[in-house]
């Protein structure tokens, strides 16, 4: 059976898989043996996990390079790892620091690279990554004709299940040779961003995002999310504006979300916006414009003032709730 590798970040030795991470092994258990490749250390919980997932691998190194560099040696890591199992895939998440590891994997294994995979699929033979393309106008399949695929894949890509019969997963440490370039880039400090309690854009399973019609006032968006545990996402005239961190800007210059639930408000639904949502499973808009292009890739649309809107609503789940 091939070996598809996952790689997993745990510097942070939260001892936890992310929502991410559980997706993707369910993607890897589906198509050959699923190998977790770990940056830090495996703590016993870490360890059970693995095993509800099915991993029978574990790789793992506890270098300090990997934490004191940027993600050049993270890469090093996953490549040699993958090369050690002889791996036909490798899958990492769609954040940021994910696709410059699967850019950088794919150079040193001669590997095609995939990248905003919306799912993944199993033709039989290899990997099949979906992609939504040219702002969300085509849906594309994409195959690797290498002899290693590189995917870096979306959020919900799949529903995460644990397998039928949990396993025991072999630990093996790795020693990384670290290439000189990748020691090139020190990091000297690093200053945690305050925790807001909500999940992450790129985890999250619903999102409300505000855009140039909540005004500069958040606030409405914010009290909708947390009645619904969703994550804070924004358009790029609100992030512009200063209103919410760049970090919650959505879009095709912003990060790109697959979420089971996107609540657009106050959004227009310009192109560049659609380019990072559009492949959200259910898209509910609120917007005061009944002509809003936001209306036309819409499963559901409330025409009307958000700063009504969202507080009756608001209202209203809390009631149902209790
Ligand atoms: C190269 C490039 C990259 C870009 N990348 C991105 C990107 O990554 N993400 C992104 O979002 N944009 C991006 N943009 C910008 C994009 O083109 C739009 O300008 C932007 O998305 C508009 O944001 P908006 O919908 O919030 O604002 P607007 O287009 O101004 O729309 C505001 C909407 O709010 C509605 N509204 C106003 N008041 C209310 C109210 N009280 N209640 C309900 N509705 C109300 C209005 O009817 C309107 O539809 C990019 C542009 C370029 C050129």
């Amino acid at each position: 059976m091939t070996a598809i590798v996952v790689y997993i970040d745990q510097l942070d030795a939260s001892g936890k898989l992310s929502v991410t991470a559980t997706q993707l092994l369910t993607v890897a258990r589906g198509a050959g043996e699923a190998v977790a490749v770990v940056a830090g250390g495996v703590a016993p919980e870490l360890l059970n996990e693995l095993g509800a997932y099915g991993v029978s691998r574990v790789l793992h190194s506890e270098q300090a390079e990997l934490g004191q560099f940027l993600v050049a040696p993270k890469a090093d890591l996953v490549a040699q790892a993958a090369a050690a199992v002889a791996a036909s895939a490798v899958l990492v998440d769609n954040s940021a620091a994910g696709k410059e590891i699967a850019a950088r994997v794919g150079v040193a294994l001669n590997a095609g690279v995939i990248t905003d995979a919306v799912s993944v699929s199993y033709d039989g033979e290899a990997l099949v990554a979906h992609k939504s393309v040219l702002a969300g106008s085509y849906t594309v399949e994409a195959r690797a004709t290498s002899a290693v695929a590189v995917i870096s894949v979306k959020a919900h890509s799949v529903e995460a299940a644990p397998a039928a019969a949990a396993v025991i997963p072999a630990v093996e440490l790795v020693d990384v040779a670290f290439a000189p370039s990748s020691l090139a880039a020190r990091v000297v400090t690093r200053t945690p961003r305050a925790a807001s309690g909500r999940p992450e854009l790129e985890d999250a399973r619903i999102i409300v995002a505000g855009g140039r019609g909540v005004d500069g006032d958040f606030t409405p968006v914010e009290e909708l999310a947390d009645v619904l545990g969703a994550a804070v996402g924004a358009s790029r005239a609100a992030t512009d504006a200063g209103w919410i961190s760049h970090a919650s800007q959505v879009g095709q210059t912003g990060k790109k979300v697959s979420p089971q639930l996107y609540i657009s408000v106050g959004i227009s639904g310009a192109i560049q916006q659609k380019a990072g949502m559009q492949t959200s499973k259910l898209i509910v808009a609120v917007n005061k414009d009944a002509e809003s292009p936001i209306f036309e890739i819409a499963d559901f649309g409330i025409v009307g003032d958000l700063f009504k809107v969202l507080p009756q609503a608001v209202e209203e789940i809390k009631k149902r709730r209790g």
